[in-house]
């Protein structure tokens, strides 16, 4: 029998301590669940995705007009290299400053606006309550810092995968892990195609939607806070089906910009080495963009001592606006 995907009930989390233990199963062997009863109403969900589609819909020239504050965070066009997807991006969405220039650069409606707007509070709300209980459910205590997660980063990237008959048998997005901490997402809610790993055999399980839900997905910069207790998910999205499908993903990347990601005293007691050098989200962001190492690898770099990025890479062969990023971080 195929494996399936635990189920988490948020309301039930909230209310008592019982289900706590399943969320750190989960987290631990998984590194993803299905989130249920999380308090996003469905009418914003599917009012999101079909605004979405519609931003979709603007000229190209429009849409480029969402550009990069992170490298790789603004639009994605589609390209030779991937024929089938295209994407925006919005960094920060905790930030109404942040969502408000996005719309302002799409020339989204009061309507379209609105929409983002209370989505964006809403799965920022998510993100934040469950990495709580992740906290709780892994003995992290408040004094550890559990409230540390309030000015946590979150990005939007809005999917949409242009699937058609040619394209069957073929990938959206390569096997991957997110770089962050943890993803909300909204998948379509009917067309499938994202898989994950299941760690029991290495292989990779279809996961179908379930409307009203999130999938969450843990990150690699879950990984590096809990000193390797969490499972970062490997993911990868195939075409099934001649139809379009849009996605919606909230990441929660990490702590606010050059702060660095330290594991909290319950990961590092009881003689458990550190495994991994501090960093902040966005050196580590970078470091996976420069090497390509997107399936979790890019942690390997951090055993070890600390070295600072130039000594391990040829700075001077790296495109200018990455040079950039990599200079100011340092
Ligand atoms: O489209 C999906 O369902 C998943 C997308 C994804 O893995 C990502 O944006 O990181
Ligand atoms: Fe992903």
């Amino acid at each position: 029998m195929a494996a399936t995907l635990p189920i988490i009930d948020l309301q039930e989390l909230q209310q008592s301590s019982s289900s706590s233990g399943k969320l750190r199963e989960a987290c631990e062997h998984w590194g993803c669940f299905r989130l249920i009863n999380h308090g996003v109403p469905v009418s914003l969900m599917s009012e999101m995705k079909k605004v979405v589609g519609e931003l979709f819909d603007l000229p190209i020239p429009v849409k480029r007009r969402n550009v990069d504050v992170l490298s790789g965070s603004g639009y994605i066009a589609l390209s030779s290299m991937n024929p089938l997807y295209e994407a925006f991006g919005l960094y920060d969405i905790g930030s109404t400053a942040a969502v408000h220039e996005f719309c302002d650069q799409l020339g989204a409606s009061p309507h379209h606006r609105e929409t983002i707007l209370k989505y964006a509070e809403a799965t920022h709300g998510v993100a934040m309550t469950v990495a709580a209980k992740m906290a709780e459910s892994s003995g992290v205590l408040a004094s550890d810092g559990a409230g540390l997660f309030e000015d946590w980063a979150c990005q939007f990237r809005i999917n949409k995968y242009h699937f058609r008959p040619e394209t069957v048998g073929s990938a959206g997005v390569q096997i991957h892990t997110d770089s962050g901490f943890l993803t909300v997402l909204q998948e379509d809610e009917t067309v499938g195609g994202l898989e994950v790993m299941d760690p029991s055999d290495s292989g990779y399980i279809p996961v179908d939607p379930v409307p009203g839900t999130f999938l969450m997905n843990l990150g690699d910069l879950a990984t590096v806070w809990s000193n390797g207790k969490l499972r970062n998910v490997k993911h990868r999205v195939e075409c099934k089906e001649a139809a379009v499908r849009i996605s919606i993903a909230t990441f929660m990347l990490g702590p606010p910009r050059y702060t660095v990601v330290e594991p909290p005293a319950a990961f590092v007691d009881g003689g458990r080495p550190r495994l991994y050098r501090p960093i902040s989200y966005e050196e580590f962001r970078v470091m996976r963009q420069i090497t390509d190492k997107q399936a979790g690898e890019a942690l390997e770099l951090l055993q070890g001592p600390a070295q600072p990025l130039s000594t391990k890479f040829d700075v001077n062969s790296l495109p200018a606006d990455v040079l950039a990023q990599i200079q100011d971080i340092d």
